[in-house]
C-alpha cells in the first residue's frame, strides 16, 4: 500500500511550539520538529553537548513531558548545520534534509519507530534512534549467507571475494571463541572477551548476535558500515538465529541458505577441516540438523543452494547474485547536487520534491525517489536516486 499524498514540513517558530509544551531545550528557528503518533521529535542543536553531532530529543504528548534521557543514537548522525527540513516516511522513519549542503551530506534518515529501532529499544531497555545517510547511487543489498558449520559458506565467500575483490567486502564478525591457528584478529573475526562483547551489545553496537555452538557471535553495525562505506557489497556469514534478527531489522538484504548434500558429507568436511575437537564436531553436527530444518522452512531465506560440487555451487551463487560475464558492475553515481538552503519539501506518494525558494531561485526541482532507497545498514548509508529537474 502506498503512502497517502502528504505535505509535511514542520519548522518550529522561534521561541515556541504551537502546542505549548514545556521545551527541554529552547528550539531555534533552525531546529525542526516532527510528530509521529503521540511523540514529537525535536531535531536540532547538538547531541549531549557534542558539537559534532546533531541532537534528537523526544517529547511525549500523553504525559506532556520530555523523555528524561537522551536517546541512544545508533549509527553516525549528521553534523549540525544551518537548518533542516523533515518529513515523515513509512514505518517510523523521518527523512531529514540538511539545508544548503552538498548531496553527499544532505539526505539523512532518522529511524525512530522502525522495526529495527523497536527491537533495539526492547533489547536495550532504553530509548533508541538510528541515523542512516542517503548516498546517491546503488548501494546494492548486502548478502546474508547461512548454513550449518562445515557446509562451505566460508569457502564460497572466499571464492567470491577473490574473483571480485572490488565488488564484495566481508563483514568481520565478533566472537568469543578462540582463534584457529590460521585466523587473524580483525580479518576473520574480531576475537573478543564475553564481558566486553556483552557490554557492547548493551550499548546497542550490534546489528545481531547469537549464541552459536556455545560461543557468542555477532555482527556489529560498524562492521557492515565499513564495507558499505567502501562502496562494496557486504557479505555476512552468520547462523540462522542471526539471519532471523537481520531479517527483522531494516537492513534490506538477500538471504541465502547453503545445504550439504548429506549429513555424512557434512561430517566428513568438518573432520577433514581439522579445526574442531571431536566434542565440538558432535555439537556442530547436532546443531546442523536443526539449522537445516530452520533454513528450509523458516521463510527467512529466498535462496537455497546445495553445495555438493563446489564449482557448480559457486556458479549458482554467482547466478543468483546476478553476476554473469556481461555485467559484474557496482554502479555508483557521483555527480553532485547541492540542496538549496531555502526550500520547501513536498511528498507525493513515493516522491519527495525539493523546490528552491527565495529571490535567487533558479526554480530547479530536485526529486528524491523513495522507492529507490536501497542497501545499507540501519544507522548507515542507503543508496538513493536524486534527480535535478530543470524548469523550462
Ligand atoms: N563442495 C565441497 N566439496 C568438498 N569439500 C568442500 C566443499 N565446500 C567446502 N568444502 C570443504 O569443507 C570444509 C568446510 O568448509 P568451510 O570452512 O567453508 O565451511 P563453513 O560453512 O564456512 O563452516 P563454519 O560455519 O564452521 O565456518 C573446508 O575444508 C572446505 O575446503
Ligand atoms: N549470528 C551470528 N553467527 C555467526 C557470526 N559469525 C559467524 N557466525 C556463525 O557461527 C558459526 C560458527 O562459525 P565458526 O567460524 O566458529 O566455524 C557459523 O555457522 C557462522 O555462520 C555472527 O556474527 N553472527
Amino acid at each position: 500500500m502506498g503512502e497517502a499524498p502528504a505535505f509535511f514540513v514542520d519548522h518550529l517558530e522561534n521561541g515556541g511550539h504551537t502546542n505549548g509544551f514545556g521545551l527541554k531545550s529552547e528550539p531555534r528557528d533552525k531546529d525542526t520538529s516532527v510528530q509521529i503518533g503521540d511523540r514529537s521529535y525535536l531535531i536540532g542543536g547538538n547531541h549531549e553537548g557534542n558539537p559534532l553531532f546533531l541532537g534528537v530529543q523526544i517529547h511525549d504528548k500523553t504525559t506532556n513531558k520530555w523523555c528524561v534521557s537522551i536517546p541512544t543514537v545508533l549509527g553516525t548522525g549528521p553534523k549540525p548545520c544551518k537548518g533542516y527540513s523533515a518529513i515523515v516516511l513509512k514505518q517510523g522513519r523521518i527523512l531529514v534534509i540538511k539545508k544548503g549542503s552538498a548531496s553527499d551530506d544532505s539526505i539523512w534518515f532518522l529511524e525512530v519507530d522502525s522495526p529495527f529501532v523497536r527491537e533495539q529499544r526492547k533489547l536495550l531497555g532504553k530509548e533508541v534512534v538510528a541515523w542512516s545517510k542517503g548516498v546517491r547511487g546503488n548501494a546494492e543489498k548486502p548478502i546474508v549467507i547461512s548454513g550449518p558449520s562445515g557446509v562451505g559458506k566460508g569457502t564460497l565467500i572466499t571464492m567470491l571475494m577473490k574473483e571480485f575483490p572490488s565488488m564484495f567486502g566481508f563483514s568481520v564478525s565478533h566472537t568469543t571463541r578462540s582463534p584457529r591457528c590460521m585466523e587473524k584478529n580483525g580479518v576473520h573475526y574480531h576475537f573478543t572477551d564475553k564481558t566486553v562483547m556483552e557490554k557492547e551489545i548493551n550499548d546497542g553496537k550490534f546489528l545481531e548476535f547469537a549464541s552459536v555452538h556455545g560461543n557468542l557471535y555477532g555482527t556489529s553495525i560498524e562492521s557492515v558500515e565499513v564495507v558499505t562505506d567502501s562502496g562494496k557489497r557486504c557479505i555476512l556469514d552468520i547462523d540462522v538465529q542471526g539471519a532471523r534478527s537481520v531479517k527483522a531489522s531494516s537492513l534490506d538484504a538477500v538471504f541465502i541458505f547453503v545445504c550439504p548434500p548429506s549429513m555424512k558429507e557434512l561430517e566428513d568436511r568438518l573432520r577433514a577441516r581439522g579445526t574442531e575437537t571431536e566434542e565440538q564436531i558432535q555439537k556442530r553436527l547436532r546443531n546442523a540438523e536443526a539449522e537445516i530444518k530452520a533454513g528450509k522452512s523458516s521463510g527467512i531465506f529466498e535462496h537455497i543452494l546445495y553445495n555438493d560440487n563446489l564449482e557448480e555451487c559457486y556458479k549458482n551463487l554467482k547466478n543468483l547474485l546476478g553476476i554473469n560475464d556481461d555485467a559484474p558492475v557496482n554502479g555508483v553515481e557521483v555527480e553532485g547536487i547541492n540542496l538549496p538552503k531555502e526550500h520547501t519539501v513536498t511528498k507525493i506518494e513515493d516522491k519527495i520534491m525539493i523546490q528552491e525558494t527565495g529571490e535567487a531561485t533558479k526554480n530547479d526541482l530536485i526529486v528524491l525517489d523513495l522507492a529507490s532507497i536501497n542497501g545499507g545498514a540501519p544507522g548507515r548509508t542507503r543508496g538513493i536516486v536524486l534527480d535535478s529537474v530543470k524548469s523550462s
